[in-house]
């Protein structure tokens, strides 16, 4: 199904004036928050960080070299370590990593200060993304399908802790992100 509405640059701008706070994109892995939140920081001409480049650039290491070093568990430190940090400098947009929101700390640190935005869509399109790359440590020990499927029960709870929540489907960048901007207007 395509989604008629188009954004004016003028309704963009507006609602850009009106964001207050930082935007947090949370969801799965292959939903789409790091391509389609850089594509709606370009819209909203504002900043936009992804957690996962920021972990990789203080390690010095992929996520996958620091999975295989030292484990999940130094990895979700690292990753509550710098969402902290980022809520407290933070504007614009900010692109979680897929297990960021379910650690309860964080997600309460997400929920206080910035408007997370809980992007969701079906399991064959994320098999589908996630199969493009093999940089998600945590789909390599298994069938990628049911390790997704597992996750999106166990993680549904906490995501559905997100103010917002926006479902993608197979709409093109684009269109989520003026989706996002829409949800976004409606909740403020
Ligand atoms: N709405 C979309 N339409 C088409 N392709 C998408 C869409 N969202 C994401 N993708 C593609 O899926 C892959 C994973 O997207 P990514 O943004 O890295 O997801 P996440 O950060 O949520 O894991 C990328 O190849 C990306 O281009
Ligand atoms: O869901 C998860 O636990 C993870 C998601 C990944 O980010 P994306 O959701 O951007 O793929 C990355 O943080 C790491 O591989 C773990
Ligand atoms: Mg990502």
């Amino acid at each position: 199904m395509t989604h008629a509405t188009i954004l004016t640059p003028a309704q963009i701008d507006g609602i850009a004036r009106r964001i207050d706070r930082p935007v947090v994109l949370v969801g799965l892995m292959g939903v789409g928050k790091s391509t389609v939140g850089r594509r709606l920081a370009n819209m909203l001409q504002t900043d936009f960080v992804d957690v996962d480049d920021e972990i990789e650039r203080a390690a010095d290491r992929t996520i996958s070299e620091i999975f295989e070093t030292h484990g999940e568990a130094y990895f979700r430190d690292g990753e509550r370590r710098v969402i902290a940090r980022l809520m407290d400098e933070a504007h614009g947009i900010i692109a979680t990593g897929g297990g960021a929101f379910v650690d309860s700390e964080t997600r309460a640190l997400i929920l206080g200060q910035a408007i997370a935005i809980w992007l969701d869509c079906d399991i064959d399109t994320l098999v589908e993304r996630t199969s493009r790359r093999d940089n998600r440590p945590l789909l390599r020990t298994g069938d990628p399908r049911e390790i997704l499927s597992g996750l999106k029960d166990r993680r549904r709870a906490a995501y559905a802790g997100a103010q917002i929540h926006v479902i993608t489907d197979n709409a093109p960048h684009t269109e989520t992100a003026q989706r996002i901007l829409e949800a976004i207007d409606a909740w403020l």
